[in-house]
């Protein structure tokens, strides 16, 4: 029986498992992952993706192994945590929010270490929970940058928008209700959604199997198009805005995002079609000055050139398959947080929440 559900992660006291996005929309099943070694491997395999559930599932891989083990001191735990987020790291590089996430836990680690009033179990407890809220706190932040982007889009008019979006920022990329999605689902919610255009997302196709999956679960008005589709678009429907999610912000406000974004946003720009950047500050990296530093993914030439086991490209052609691209902060109307929409050049008036 095909069950439909959201549901990106399950968690429970120490059970973690994810929905299998490589089977989706045919099937829906969750995987067990049992460790941090299953972790990393689901991230990098792309069972799970997504920046925010990506840091969310590594992390919770850590938490699976805390609840199952002991430490004989601090240090000893303190020495393993920061091990398995070493490892976890080198998953997939370009998304940051796992990278800060990690930094965040292991800063907490240590200070937990000095701390004599805290004994090693209960630094494992506090570890754990640290892990176990960044569930409700993605959640909670994205129904914040869901509300600030509606806002945004909608400007003090109360007149339906029509919205392209691009690859899957919805709830399965996050613990729930998603990021660029987000904005979508609270305008739908407020019945100011005419129609959602998504694009296909060649070559995983987060779009045609992930986000057509969620606007049709949630009931949202929606047409699915080519990649290759938007500018015609553009030049036949009236588009209120684009909406697409991010993978690493540099302090300047360029943004890495899914292939196929950097693109969008120059068509955007031709065509006046404002252009959001949808992101919770995990996704912001002030380490980068700008988008050149950013490193870019490249994905497996099958992922390309394949259809499931059918090969569509000629044999012996080469494929350049990067997994994302790096649209200018110039190209951007604006940077969609859970503190409020920030101009891409001034985004030095987030480092006080950092
Ligand atoms: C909520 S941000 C999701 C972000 O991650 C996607 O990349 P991938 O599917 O390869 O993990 C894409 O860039 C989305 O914008």
């Amino acid at each position: 029986m095909f069950r439909k559900t959201l549901k990106s992660i399950k968690y429970k006291d120490g059970d973690l498992e994810i929905l299998d996005q490589l089977l989706l929309p045919a099937k829906s099943e969750y995987k067990k992952i049992l460790d941090v070694e299953e972790g990393w491997e689901a991230i990098h395999n792309m069972h799970v993706r997504g920046a925010p559930a990506i840091a969310i599932v590594g992390c919770l891989s850590v938490a699976v192994e805390l609840y199952r083990n002991s430490f004989d001191s601090k240090e000893e735990q303190h020495d393993y945590l920061t091990k398995k987020f070493d490892y976890l790291v080198t998953a997939r590089p370009t998304a940051v929010n796992l990278m800060k996430e990690a930094e965040i836990l292991t800063e907490y680690s240590s200070e937990m270490v000095v701390n004599s009033e805290l004994s090693t179990e209960d630094m494992r407890i506090c570890l754990i929970k640290a892990i176990e809220d960044l569930l409700s706190k993605d959640i909670n932040d994205n129904k914040a940058i869901g509300t600030f982007g509606a806002d945004e889009i909608l400007n003090g008019q109360d007149s339906p928008c029509i919205i392209l979006t691009h690859c899957n920022t919805g709830s399965l990329a996050t613990a729930d209700y998603g990021t660029a999605l987000g904005v979508i689902r609270t305008l739908h919610e407020r019945s100011l959604i005419e129609k959602v255009y998504c694009t296909e997302t060649r070559p995983y196709m987060q779009g045609a199997r992930l986000t057509a999956y969620e606007l049709v679960y949630e009931g949202i008005p929606s047409t699915l198009i080519c990649d290759s589709a938007v500018a015609a678009l553009f030049k036949n429907a009236k588009v209120t805005a684009v909406v697409v999610g991010a993978d690493r912000v540099a302090a300047n406000g360029d943004t890495a995002n899914k292939i196929g974004t950097y693109q969008i946003a120059v068509l955007a720009r031709h065509h006046n079609v404002p252009f959001y950047v949808c992101a919770p500050l995990s996704s912001i990296d002030f380490d980068i000055k700008s988008g050149l530093d950013i490193v870019i993914e490249e994905r497996p030439e099958k992922e390309m050139a394949f259809i499931g086991d059918t090969r569509i490209a000629a044999q012996g052609i080469t494929c350049w398959n990067p997994a994302f691209d790096v649209t200018p902060g110039s190209l951007i109307s604006g940077i969609v947080t859970e503190k409020g929409v920030f101009q891409p050049d001034k985004l030095e008036d987030l480092l006080p929440y950092s």
